[in-house]
């Protein structure tokens, strides 16, 4: 069957099935960056608008954030924050779970990036010189999902 003949799949349908299964789906791997630690890849292209792996299932806080430093095994607990600039994924809230989608058409290898949604990082902070390893916290807002 060829590209244009394939049905596309209901993006919201597929975050569904995925998060209910519990597992990822398969389309991308873990890698390493530089300055990074691990962070998460495609391996093959992918279109605007496709779900991509599902977050972090609970544990929003008063100020409306996840703390996801904790390990879960999980490929989207790995992607990695991206400036406006930069990014080609964009959480969003399907039931109980966070969801990444492509903002944007991506190709095979790109690493997947979304905006955490914070002001300032520890890792862009002058004065903070932490290696990634050693940031307990991993604060990821929620806020910019009600809007
Ligand atoms: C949710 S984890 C992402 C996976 C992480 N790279 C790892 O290896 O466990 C968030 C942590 O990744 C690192 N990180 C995420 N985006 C980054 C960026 N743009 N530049 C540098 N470090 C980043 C920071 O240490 C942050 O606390």
């Amino acid at each position: 069957m060829s590209r244009k003949d394939r049905k596309r799949v209901n993006p919201i349908e597929e975050s569904r099935k995925w998060s209910e299964k519990n597992i990822d789906p398969p389309g991308f791997n873990r890698s390493l960056f530089e300055n990074k630690g691990r962070g998460v890849r495609t391996t093959g292209r992918r279109n605007a608008g496709d779900f991509f792996v599902s977050v972090y299932r609970k544990g929003y806080n008063n100020e409306g954030s996840v703390d996801a430093s904790e390990e879960d095994g999980r490929l989207g607990r790995l992607v990695n924050h991206g400036s406006k600039k930069e990014i080609n994924c964009k959480m969003k809230l399907i039931g109980e779970v966070l969801c990444l989608f492509g903002t944007r058409d991506i190709h095979e290898g790109e690493e997947l990036l979304y905006d955490y949604g914070l002001k300032s990082y520890p890792w862009n902070s002058k004065t903070n010189h932490l290696p990634v390893r050693d940031h307990s916290v991993c604060p990821i807002s929620l806020l910019h999902l009600l809007t």
